[in-house]
């Protein structure tokens, strides 16, 4: 049983505080979201000095076009997010064509371990939302290095992920995306798991409404859904999307709202895994994850959940030998 909904955002109802860590592509957009939807303050952080203070400042000048009254403060100093009832990590390098996100591990293993580390110094009671690639084995890695317990860190993947499934179903068939319910679980890389069987068309499951071929080719699109992005970029990945979908979970914990959502959550036996986060439905609320949803699954999704556990264990193995002789 959970504590009820502790003082760190009850006290603060005023002047909730969420700190983004990282202000590149997807901090800045989603310290944009954060305040433009008035869902918080919110403390920018960078480790370049001048580049959070002046997007703050560009943040702040919208503030009268975009009526809202919300402070958004650009530092180098982790004092300056002291009492965050929120933390989102998205320090890290992003990946470049033709590299996978399991190839940005040791960089980003190091960066994830100081910026957790600075953060949670100055807001242990924080929930901590981790973005960074390999959004998985990162996420474990910051639950290893903060010692928090694990309702109260989750990794922001699954959202990203349903919303592009269901983004490629509504161009598919020409329906709106609000009407649209997609799901996927499992880690954020080639293996994810999208599931046809759970998604749906206003309560109609897509199987019924496309052939085989078609879910199929939807299906792949969706697992290369980042690497597209980056191909058509060619410098930096996506931001946008994944930063709706970081803030739609800032939401759900900063209001309390018991959403469904697929988050990596520090899995104990559930889907019959054990010691590894990944991407599984969760109800959100001020505590973090208040409990895994364990959906029903044939043997051959429940085998594609296991294969890519497996793959985000390897990699986890591969970090922490890394950082030991880092
Ligand atoms: N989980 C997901 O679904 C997604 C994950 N990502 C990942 O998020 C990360 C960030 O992506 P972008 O914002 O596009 O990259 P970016 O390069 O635009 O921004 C990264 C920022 O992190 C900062 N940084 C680096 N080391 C730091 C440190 N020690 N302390 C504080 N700040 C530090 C950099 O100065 C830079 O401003 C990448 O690893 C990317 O792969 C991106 C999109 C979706
Ligand atoms: O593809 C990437 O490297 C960034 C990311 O995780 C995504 O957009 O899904």
């Amino acid at each position: 049983m959970l504590p009820l909904c502790t003082l760190n955002i009850m006290a603060s109802c005023t002047q909730v505080r969420v700190s983004v860590i990282g202000a590149g592509n997807v901090g800045s957009s989603l310290a944009q979201r954060l305040a433009e939807k008035d869902l918080a303050d919110v403390v920018l952080l960078d480790v370049l000095s001048g580049r959070p203070q002046g997007l703050a400042l560009d943040l702040m000048e919208a503030r009268g076009v975009e009526r809202h009254n919300r402070e958004i403060i650009g530092t180098t100093d982790y004092a300056d997010t002291a009492n965050s009832s929120v933390v989102v990590i998205t320090a890290g390098v992003p990946r470049k064509p033709g590299i996978s996100r399991d190839d940005l591990l040791l960089t980003n293993a190091k960066i994830v371990r100081d910026t957790v580390k600075g953060a949670i110094a100055h807001s242990p009671n924080a929930v901590f939302i981790i973005v960074t690639n390999p959004l998985d084995v990162m996420t474990y890695l910051a639950w290893k290095t903060s010692g928090l317990p694990t309702h109260q860190i989750m990794g922001m993947a699954g959202v990203l992920d349903s919303a592009r499934f269901q983004t490629f179903i509504a161009m598919e068939l020409n329906i709106s995306a609000s009407d649209i319910h997609a799901t996927v679980l499992g880690g954020h890389g080639d293996l994810m798991v999208p599931l046809p069987r759970y998604s749906t068309v206003s309560g109609i499951p897509i199987t019924e409404l496309m052939d085989q071929a078609t879910c199929d080719r939807l299906i792949q699109r969706t697992r290369n859904g980042g690497a597209e992005i980056v191909e058509l970029m060619q410098t930096g990945s996506a931001f946008f999307a994944p930063a709706s979908s970081a803030s739609l979970m800032v939401e759900a914990i900063l209001h309390n709202q018991s959403r469904l959502l697929p988050v990596a959550a520090y899995l104990q036996g559930e889907y019959g895994l054990e010691d590894v986060f990944i991407g599984v439905p969760c109800r959100i609320g001020c505590q973090g994850i208040e409990s895994i949803l364990e959906m029903k699954l044939t043997d051959s999704e429940r085998a594609a959940l296991h294969r890519s556990a497996q793959s985000v264990r390897e990699n986890v193995d591969r970090a922490m030998k890394l950082l030991e002789n880092a």
